[in-house]
């Protein structure tokens, strides 16, 4: 059950929104993060679409020129389930002053040696969403990318991650829709054919559609201003953003209704 952490390594954090099961597949995957052919490849495929999208809708947010050299000074970014830091890194070269949360010991031991490596400050901790939010937390963007379809409770963790996030502030969630599509993509295609992750990294069952994750960040005060779906196309073998083909990646930005 959720709060039966005994049979694990006991280096990972508790909180309401950790599925021990789910932290057991990300600790077994935690040295290969920075393998661009390890069980992470598909993050890194995804990384310069997705990287496009989050730093135009933080420049747009914020009123930044994106092409300067630290549009994002000033800024505080917290990356919540950020793994080894494939996406948390940029955003430190962007200039932001960057937290960086995982409830897995053994990412943020990874994904510290590899900021130092790089020469980048950020500060990475071992811990929840929800451990943040009780310190009283605030943030500027508050990113999830790729978790909520690993959390106990996604709507109670979209409202936690939108606590975090200051009034004039941004949530950007990105995750897998629960279509037959995403069924062939995520599951059949990446995990059994292709084997860039192991199988059973993704319940089918698990994942949200955008109406869903849209209901509940409007709920929590950060209503969806943008969606986007991230396609892969297997001709060209690269990603691109759609505004039409939210089937399979998705990516969503909320923002204060008032
Ligand atoms: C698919 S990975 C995504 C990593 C990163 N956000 C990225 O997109 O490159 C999901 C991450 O969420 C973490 N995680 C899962 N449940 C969590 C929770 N309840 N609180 C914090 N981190 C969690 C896992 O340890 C894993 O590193
Ligand atoms: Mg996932």
């Amino acid at each position: 059950m959720t709060d039966d952490i005994t049979d694990l390594s006991g280096s990972n954090a508790r909180g309401r929104s950790v599925d021990a099961s789910e932290l057991a597949k990300f600790e077994a995957m935690a040295a290969e993060w920075w393998d661009p052919n390890g069980k992470f490849k598909p993050l890194h495929m995804l990384n310069p679409v997705r990287l496009d999208y989050i730093t135009s809708r933080i420049a747009a947010q914020f009123g930044r020129d994106a092409r300067s050299l630290r549009p994002f000074e000033g800024l505080r970014i917290l990356d919540i389930g950020c793994g080894g830091g494939l996406l948390t890194e940029p955003m430190a070269r962007l200039g932001a002053e960057v937290t960086g949360v995982d409830a897995v010991e053994r990412n943020i031991e990874v994904a510290r040696v590899h900021a130092a490596q790089q020469g980048l400050d950020i500060d990475y901790r071992a811990t929840t969403a929800e451990a943040i939010a009780e310190e009283g937390g605030q943030f500027d963007v508050v990113l999830a990318l790729e978790i909520v379809e690993h959390v106990v409770d996604p709507a109670d963790f979209i409202a936690t991650c939108a606590a975090l996030t200051r009034a004039d502030g941004a949530m950007i969630v990105s995750t897998l829709n629960r279509t037959a599509k995403s069924f062939g993509a995520a599951i059949i295609g990446a995990e059994w054919i292709m084997r860039w992750l192991p199988r059973g990294t993704h319940e089918w069952n698990r994942f949200i559609t955008p109406d869903e994750l849209a209901a509940m960040m409007a709920q929590a005060g950060k209503p969806a201003v943008d969606r986007r779906g991230m396609v892969f196309n297997p001709i060209r073998w690269d990603w691109s953003l759609s505004d039409r083909d939210l089937s399979v990646n998705y990516i969503i930005t909320g923002v204060d209704a008032g």
